[in-house]
């Protein structure tokens, strides 16, 4: 069927990792079979069982305590130490998982890592040359529409990442269950720069409105940043993001040819390791 993976990125703390953890407890329920990767070498504890772990090639309190850096200096030199370990260490980490296996990254907090650094960059070339089909799920805290220009700013560096990044994306307004007050939630689901931008100048104030207004418009003409919410309380909620994410991957559009195939007589083996190159459309 493919190999597939999500990597989960976005601001520290805005519950990329409960979101990991959600995911794979509602993949258990649904009977499909995700790992979760942690990427996160300043990570402690996990709700999740981890299948993969950036720890075991470097850790931050070993960086910070050898080469006497701090938490984000130490965090940058163990990013950029998987950088130069994709192929020694990841590649070959990665080879017990193939066909058919899913894989979700959950990834620091620091936006600099998508932004700025050609880590994440250098990270997802390896896995599209390794045949990973990949979404970004970017996570953003609901706590950010609490106010037009937190939103905006939240809103610019998923733009930023989706630029950077070049891949299928889906991003997702987490904690919706912590709103109180949900009446203006579609606003900032589907944002309208336009209905958005008097709030922004009145908090502002006059000097900025045609910086507000040209950023509004960078939005409004990239139109590509719109948010799923995401609530741990509803079921619904859940599946409706790996909905999305299965769009943006293709998740599974071959398997109603491969199910025919294996009933028409194929291997049958489940696992079809000689049918499956990956450049297919001739199976059936
Ligand atoms: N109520 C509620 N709390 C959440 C949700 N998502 C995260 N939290 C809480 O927010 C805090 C941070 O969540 P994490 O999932 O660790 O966030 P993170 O993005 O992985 O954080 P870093 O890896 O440190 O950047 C934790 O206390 C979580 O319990 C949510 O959807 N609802
Ligand atoms: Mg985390």
């Amino acid at each position: 069927m493919g190999k597939y993976a999500q990597i989960v990125i976005g601001p520290a703390g805005c519950g990329k990792s409960t979101y990991c953890n959600h995911l794979y407890e509602h993949c258990q329920a649904i009977k499909r079979t995700v790992h979760v990767v942690n990427l996160d070498p300043a990570a402690e504890a996990f709700q999740y069982p981890v299948s993969l772990d950036i720890r075991d090639l470097i850790s931050l309190e070993d960086v910070m305590q050898e080469l006497g850096l701090g938490p984000n200096g130490g965090l940058l030199y163990c990013m950029e130490y998987l950088e130069d370990n994709l192929h020694e260490w990841l590649g070959e980490e990665l080879e017990s998982y193939g066909e058919d296996d899913y894989l979700v990254f959950d990834c620091p907090g620091q936006i600099e890592l998508y932004n700025h650094l050609s880590v994440f960059r250098s990270f997802v070339d390896f896995l599209k040359n390794g045949g990973w089909s990949i979404c970004v799920v970017y996570c953003l805290d609901a706590h950010f529409i609490t106010d037009v220009s937190k939103f905006l700013a939240g809103a610019l560096q998923a733009l930023a990442a989706m630029v950077k990044l070049e891949l299928p994306h889906v991003n997702v307004l987490t904690k919706i269950d912590l709103m109180e007050d949900k009446r203006h939630l579609d606003d900032f689901l589907f944002p309208d720069p336009r209905q958005l931008l008097p709030q922004l100048t009145a908090s502002t104030g006059p000097r900025f409105r045609q910086l507000n207004a040209t950023m509004g418009a960078l939005l409004d003409e990239f139109s590509l940043v719109s948010f799923l919410p995401l609530d741990i309380t509803d079921e619904d909620s859940i599946t409706d993001i790996l909905g999305q994410i299965d769009m943006a991957t293709q998740y599974g559009e071959d398997a109603e040819p491969r199910i025919r195939d294996e009933m028409e007589g194929g291997d049958g083996d489940g696992n079809g390791e000689d049918g499956g190159s990956g450049d297919g459309g001739d199976d059936i």
